[in-house]
């Protein structure tokens, strides 16, 4: 009877270790800075497919567009961890702004798989970024070591010949080119950020001159 109770936990302490894989979803952006829809994605995807985990992660210079009027990645990480404060399954993931230079997403999973060899990987994009899958860096190897998870996002039609599991989350029509310009124009961010994050923007005194 011990020796069968023995070998049970036994044969359960092997399979957690060599066959249960860790869900971790990776949301990937510029988060200049990041608001309430990024915190909506994270979640609703993590509740729907299960996620153990969703990594934030801030890139160094955003691989295909202009980096003009992004601020420093240290004031961007900062907000991050700020807007994820309190969420035990919300962390952040800094191996792009430590790497530097541009952040192409193959190199990261590249890096992250190796790093994590028991970490299946859900990388969160939203609509826009769906639409733009045929343009980015090695896009064809890219789709075999992740797993994309595509969100609507308002305004966006999603099109796309590439494997992504879509998510239906609520709409969220915000964005953080429409935070940066209210800012600008002196106007309200209040509910549209975490207000730990629109603390962070007047202390430093971000945006405000775009
Ligand atoms: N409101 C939203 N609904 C759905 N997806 C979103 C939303 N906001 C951002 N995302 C997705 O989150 C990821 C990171 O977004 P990012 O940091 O570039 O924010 P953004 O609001 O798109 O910024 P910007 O307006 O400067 O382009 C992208 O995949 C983007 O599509
Ligand atoms: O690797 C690429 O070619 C690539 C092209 C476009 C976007 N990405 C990544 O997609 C994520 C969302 O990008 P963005 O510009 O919408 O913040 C972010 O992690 C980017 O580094 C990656």
């Amino acid at each position: 009877m011990a020796g069968s109770v023995i070998t049970q936990a036994q044969t359960k302490v092997e399979f957690d270790f060599t066959g249960a894989k860790k869900k971790v979803g990776i949301l990937g952006g510029t988060f200049n800075p990041p608001h309430i829809g990024h915190l909506v994605i994270a979640e609703q995807v993590a509740n729907v497919l299960g996620l153990d985990l969703v990594m934030f992660m801030p890139n160094a210079t955003p691989p295909h567009i202009d980096p003009k009027g992004a601020i420093a990645a240290k004031h961007r990480a900062r907000m991050v961890q700020a807007a994820i404060a309190g969420n035990s399954h919300f962390d952040i993931e800094l191996l792009e702004v430590q790497r530097g230079g541009k952040s192409y997403t193959f190199n990261t999973m590249l890096q992250l798989r190796l790093e994590h060899p028991n970490y299946e990987y859900y990388f969160i994009i939203g609509a826009d970024e769906v639409n733009y899958l045929p343009k980015w860096y090695r896009i064809d190897e890219l789709v075999k070591l992740v797993n994309f998870v595509g969100v609507n996002r308002p305004g966006q039609k999603i099109r796309t010949n590439y494997p992504v599991t879509f998510v239906d989350v609520v709409d969220v029509d915000i964005s953080s080119t429409d935070i940066r310009r209210r800012l600008a124009q002196g106007k309200s961010i209040r509910y549209l950020v975490p207000d730990p994050v629109a603390a962070y923007i007047f202390e430093e005194g971000l945006y405000l001159n775009d």
